[in-house]
């Protein structure tokens, strides 16, 4: 057993423990500094049961490969650029969160509210979705930083399936809010989801 738990293992898992906590409880205070605390509830910590089980299956596949063929584990440039990819996906999120302000709600919104505004400034230029590229890399980025070729593709396909099927629900309420300055905005930017428009 501490033959498994090198140095490596420990830092990798500490890292894949940091993003998680990270990630979770900055989603939840930046909400609840955006919308206030009464607009919020712990679903802003996005923990889903599906969330859940992909993590322990992960994690699983972590344990497995360590015990079974450790020296997958030690590819250190392969996890440092794990580490970078959680790091800029991260940045990238909240980034988008931050600027899009209080139209950026965790719920997609089907009825336009008054204070929702159109927002096609900072990294909204660069891409119309940049919160959920921003998921894809982190999520992404922790299965390559834990060197685990399976959850890699696992993860890649589940959560670009995800934005795939989302972008388009988000989108058609967008249109019917924001019309045609939301269509052009659309024509002029990408989605910022590999394969979809
Ligand atoms: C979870 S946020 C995701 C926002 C965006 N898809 C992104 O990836 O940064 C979903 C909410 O953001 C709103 N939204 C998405 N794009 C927007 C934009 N460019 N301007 C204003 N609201 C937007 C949607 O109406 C929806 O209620």
């Amino acid at each position: 057993m501490t033959e498994i738990f090198t140095d490596t293992a420990f830092r990798q898992l500490t890292q894949m423990f940091l993003a998680i906590i990270f990630f979770h409880t900055s989603e939840y205070i930046l909400a609840r500094a955006i919308h206030g605390p009464s607009r919020v509830t712990l679903s802003s910590l996005l923990i889903t049961k599906h969330y859940v089980l992909a993590m322990l299956v992960s994690l699983l596949e972590y344990l497995t490969e360590i015990t079974l063929f450790p020296n997958l584990k030690h590819h250190r440039w392969i996890s440092n650029f794990g580490l970078v990819m959680i790091l800029l996906g991260e940045i990238l999120r909240k980034t988008a969160i931050i600027t899009a302000g209080r139209s950026f709600t965790h719920l997609i919104k089907i009825r336009h509210e008054e204070h929702h505004r159109l927002v096609t400034e900072g990294v909204y230029r660069i891409v119309r979705h940049p919160s959920y590229s921003g998921f894809l890399v982190w999520s992404v980025g922790t299965q390559v930083m834990l060197c685990n070729p399976v959850s890699v593709v696992a993860f890649a396909v589940v959560v670009w399936k995800f934005f795939a099927d989302r972008i388009p629900y988000e989108e058609h309420y967008l249109k019917q809010f924001f019309g045609r300055q939301y269509v052009e905005y659309a024509q002029r930017v990408h989605s910022g989801v590999p394969f979809v428009n």
